[in-house]
Formats: C-alpha cells, structure tokens, sequence
C-alpha cells in the first residue's frame, strides 16, 4: 500500500481515561472535531516506527508498547488505531497547529462531544477492556 495514505493513531489511555486532541479549525481534513493523535506514515517507515514518531512529536511522550486494535479504510486513507500500552513521559499538547486543546475523557464523557468518526466511542470501549486486569497502562 502507498504509505502516503496509511495513517496511524494512538488510544493513549491512563486511570480509565482516553486522550484525545481538539483539530485546529485550520486543519483541511475534519477541522473542529476530536480525535485521537497521530498522522501519516512516512516513506521507509514502519506503522509502528510511525506511531512512536508521532507519539514523541505530538505529546512528548516515548511508546515503550503498543499493539494494534482496529483497522479502517477510509476514502482517502487506511488507519490504523493502536493501543498505546505503555509509554514514558507526560503527554503535553507540543503540535498546537493539528491540536487546539488535549484532553483526557472517561467514556461517559464522549456522550455529545464532536469526534472524528461515529465509531469512536465504541473503539475506545473495546481499548478499556482489553486494559481491563492486564498491566496496561501507565506513565514510567
Ligand atoms: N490523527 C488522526 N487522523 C485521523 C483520525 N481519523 C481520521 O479519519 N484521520 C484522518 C484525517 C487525515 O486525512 C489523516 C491524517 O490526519 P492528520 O491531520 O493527523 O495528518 P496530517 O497530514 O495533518 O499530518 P501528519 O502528522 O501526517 O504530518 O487521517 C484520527 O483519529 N486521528
């Protein structure tokens, strides 16, 4: 597949909660709406190497372990979501122009909130429980 149209997103969760980023008006693709951090996978890159990339240039954050959860194709692009397991740093807002405003939210919170794509919440469901008794997920 032309890497120029995978995508890769991180479901970076911590105490129940997912993070999520509020897309920049001035995005061409899906201004206004939240979704989860990531973006295009580079020539020469792996989707994994990708994600970690990302993760480091939008939150700051190192992936020590993530595993990949859903696959979509979309019009233009083929995502793939990844639950990002483990991870070491504090995940800061560091790329302002693709996200205005990075926030936790407990599932009960996405309820009316404009997110990306309808199936969100369920995939976010599914990512909880697969944490759930396991030894995901922290901050080192
Ligand atoms: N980051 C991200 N992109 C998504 C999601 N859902 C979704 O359809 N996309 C689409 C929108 C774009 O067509 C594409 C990548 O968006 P992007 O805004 O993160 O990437 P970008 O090209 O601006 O920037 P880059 O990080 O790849 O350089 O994936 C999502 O949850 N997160």
């Amino acid at each position: 597949m032309n890497p120029a149209h995978q995508v890769v997103c991180g479901i970076v969760l911590s105490e129940q909660r997912v993070l999520l980023g509020h897309r920049s008006a001035r995005k061409q693709w899906y201004p206004n709406v939240w979704d989860f951090p990531g973006g295009h996978v580079e020539r020469g890159e792996t989707p994994l190497a990708a994600l970690q990339r990302e993760m480091r240039e939008e939150l700051g954050i190192g992936v020590l372990h993530a595993r990949p959860v859903r696959e979509v194709a979309l019009a233009e692009v083929h995502l793939t979501f990844w639950l990002v397991n483990r991870w070491e740093g504090t995940p800061t807002n560091l790329a302002p122009d693709e996200h205005d405003d990075l926030r936790w939210f407990a599932l009960d919170d996405l309820r009316g909130l404009a997110l990306a794509d309808d199936f969100y919440p369920d995939l976010i469901a599914e990512a909880l429980k697969l944490t759930l008794g396991g030894s995901c997920c922290g901050r080192d």
